[in-house]
C-alpha cells in the first residue's frame, strides 16, 4: 500500500509541472475569457503554431492574424504553442497594458531566452519593477536633446563616409556601363551599427580593426544564432536550451570574446586613455557620469557594460529596418519621393553645417519617417505576461478580468493597417503627419513607462541619414525579387532589399 502511495506520489511530482504548464494553466485561462464572453479559440498544445507557420510559408506573415481579426473581432484568446493568450489590436487594451496598469505586466519569458543571453537580465530593456525604474530614472536624462545635439556631427560624418564610398561605387559602375546595385538592408544596417556604436563607445571602436570586428560579430552573429534557435525552439524548449549544442557554444564564445573587448572599453574610457567622438560627451561618457559606489543612485562597473551593450543592440536592427522600410515606401510613392527631394534640396547646403536648427526645418522628412514607421513599424507586435490579477477596459467598454499568468500579444502591426482608426490604412501618406495625429494610435516605439527610451536618438539619426542620402541619390527597387516579411523582434525583408542606386 505504501509502495504504491509512493509511486503515485512520485509520478505526480515528475509529471505535474509539465501537466500543469501544457495542459492546466492553458485550459484554465482559456476557460477564464471564454466564461467572460471573449472570443476566441483554443487548439490544445499547439495552439496556432501551425497556422502561423502556414502564413510564414506564404509569405505573408500577419495573413493568420488577419484572418482571425475577421473572425473573431478586435480582441480574442487563443494560444501560441502551449501558452494562452489575449490577442489585441485595441487601443485602449494596448494603452491599459502599456500605460494604465503597466505594474502589473512583465515582458513574456521567451524574451528573456533570446536577448537575456547576450545582455544579462540588469539593463533596461530586460530589467523589471525596481531594477527597471531605478536604470530609467538614470537613463532618461542621457538621452535628453541637448547630449543628442552633440552626437550630430558625429553622425553626419558616418553617413558622408557611406555616400562617398557608394559615390566611388556608383563611378566605377558607370565606367563599365552598369548601375549600382546594393542591398540597401545590409547596407543600412552597416550604417546604423557605425553610428550607434560610434556613439555609445567613441573613436576607439573605429580606430582599433579588431575590437571593431569582435564587437561587431558579437552584436550581429550572436543575435542570428539566437533567432535560428527561436525558430527551431532549441532555445524555447526547457533542459534542451542548456544543451552545448554547437550553436550554444558558437553564442557562448563569441558573447564571452565581445563582453571581454567590451569590458576595456570601458576600463580605458574610465582610466581616460580614450575620448568621445561626439562634440560632447558620448553615451558611454554619459553613463559613466552616472556610475559609481552608491549602489541606490548610481550604476556599477557590469550594469555600465549591460547598458550599453543594450543601446546597440537594441538601436542598431530596428533603426535600419526603418531606414529599408522608408526606402522601399519612397519608390513606390513618386510624388512623395519628389516632395522629400524638394524639402532635402531646399534646406541641405553643402557648405552649412548640419545643427539642429537645420533639422528642425525637415519637417515633411520627419513626417515620411513617421508613416514608415506606421505601415512597417520595425518592431511590429510585443508579448507581455500578466504577473497579478487585473482588469483591463476595452475601447468598447467591455472591462476584461486578466488571470496573473495570461499572456497579451499587443499587435500594433494591426492596429496600424486597421480601417476602423485610420483612412487608406496601406496607403504611404506622410500627410497623415503633417498635422497632430492622435499619439494614442500610433505605436510604433510602444508607451508607457517602458516605451522606446533610445526614440529621439533614432528619428534625429534617421532623419539625417535620409536626408543626406536622399540629397545625392536617386533609388530603385529591382526588378524580380523576393520581397518578403519575416518577423523575428523586428520586421525586416527576408531576402534583403535590392536597389539601384544612381548619383542625382
Ligand atoms: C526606429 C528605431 C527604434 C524602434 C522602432 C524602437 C522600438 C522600441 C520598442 C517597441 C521598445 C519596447 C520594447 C518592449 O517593451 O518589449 C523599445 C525599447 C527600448 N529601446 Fe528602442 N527602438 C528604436 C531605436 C532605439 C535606439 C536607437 C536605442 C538606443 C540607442 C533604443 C533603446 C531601447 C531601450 C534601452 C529600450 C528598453 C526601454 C525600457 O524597457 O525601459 N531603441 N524600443
Amino acid at each position: 500500500m505504501w509502495f504504491i502511495l509512493f509511486i503515485a506520489v512520485f509520478i505526480i511530482c515528475i509529471f505535474y509541472r509539465p501537466l500543469k504548464f501544457w495542459i492546466i494553466d492553458p485550459w484554465l485561462i482559456h476557460r477564464d475569457l471564454w466564461a467572460q464572453g471573449i472570443p476566441g479559440r483554443h487548439i490544445p498544445l499547439i495552439g496556432e503554431i501551425f497556422n502561423i507557420r502556414k502564413s510564414i510559408i506564404a509569405g505573408d506573415p500577419f495573413a493568420h492574424q488577419v484572418n482571425m481579426a475577421k473572425q473573431f473581432g478586435d480582441y480574442y484568446h487563443v494560444s501560441f504553442g502551449p501558452v494562452a493568450r489575449l490577442d489585441t489590436f485595441d487601443p485602449a487594451l494596448i494603452n491599459g497594458v502599456l500605460k494604465t496598469n503597466a505594474r502589473a505586466y512583465h515582458k513574456a519569458y521567451i524574451m528573456r531566452l533570446v536577448l537575456g543571453v547576450l545582455l544579462g537580465n540588469n539593463n533596461l530593456l530586460m530589467a523589471e519593477d525596481e531594477i527597471h525604474a531605478q536604470h530609467r530614472r538614470l537613463i532618461e536624462p542621457v538621452f535628453q536633446h541637448q547630449n543628442l545635439n552633440s552626437m550630430i556631427s558625429l553622425m553626419v560624418e558616418i553617413t558622408l563616409n557611406l555616400t562617398g564610398k557608394w559615390s566611388s561605387m556608383a563611378t566605377v559602375a558607370a565606367d563599365q556601363n552598369k548601375s549600382l546595385v546594393l542591398d540597401i538592408h545590409e547596407e543600412m544596417a552597416k550604417l546604423t551599427l557605425d553610428i550607434v556604436t560610434s556613439c555609445v563607445f567613441g573613436t576607439e571602436i573605429m580606430s582599433d580593426e579588431k575590437m571593431h570586428e569582435i564587437v561587431y560579430r558579437t552584436i550581429t552573429e550572436s543575435l542570428e544564432l539566437m533567432e535560428k534557435r527561436l525558430f527551431n525552439m532549441t532555445a524555447i524548449i526547457p533542459i534542451i536550451n542548456r544543451l552545448p549544442l554547437s550553436s550554444k557554444r558558437r553564442i557562448d564564445k563569441c558573447i564571452s570574446e565581445g563582453k571581454q573587448h567590451i569590458r576595456q572599453i570601458v576600463d580605458n574610457r574610465k582610466k581616460g586613455l580614450t575620448k568621445s567622438a561626439c562634440k560632447g560627451p558620448d553615451l558611454l561618457d554619459l553613463l559613466l557620469a552616472a556610475s559609481g559606489e552608491d549602489k541606490a543612485s548610481k550604476f556599477t562597473n557590469e550594469e555600465v557594460y549591460e547598458e550599453a551593450l543594450t543601446f546597440v543592440a537594441a538601436g542598431h536592427e530596428t533603426t535600419s529596418t526603418l531606414m529599408t522600410w522608408t526606402l522601399y515606401n519612397l519608390t513606390n510613392n513618386p510624388d512623395v519621393y519628389r516632395r522629400l527631394e524638394a524639402e532635402v534640396d531646399s534646406v541641405l547646403n553643402d557648405d552649412e553645417e548640419i545643427t539642429s536648427s537645420t533639422l528642425s526645418l525637415l519637417s515633411y522628412t520627419e513626417a515620411v519617417l513617421k508613416e514608415a514607421l506606421r505601415i512597417h513599424q520595425p518592431v511590429p507586435a510585443i508579448v507581455r505576461t500578466a504577473v497579478k490579477d487585473n482588469t483591463l477596459v476595452a475601447s468598447d467598454g467591455k472591462q476584461i478580468h486578466i488571470k496573473k499568468g495570461t499572456g497579451i500579444f499587443l499587435n500594433f502591426y494591426m492596429l496600424h493597417h486597421s480601417e476602423k482608426y485610420w483612412h487608406e490604412p496601406f496607403k504611404f501618406d506622410p500627410s497623415r503627419f503633417d498635422g497632430n495625429q492622435s499619439e494614442k494610435l500610433i505605436f510604433p516605439f510602444s508607451a508607457g513607462p517602458r516605451s522606446c527610451v533610445g526614440k529621439n536618438f533614432a528619428m534625429l539619426e534617421a532623419k539625417i541619414m535620409l536626408a543626406l542620402i536622399i540629397r545625392k541619390f536617386r533609388f530603385e527597387l529591382e526588378p524580380a525579387q523576393k520581397l518578403i516579411p519575416e518577423i523575428v523582434v523586428t520586421m525586416r525583408p527576408k531576402y534583403g532589399m535590392r536597389m539601384r542606386i544612381y548619383t542625382r
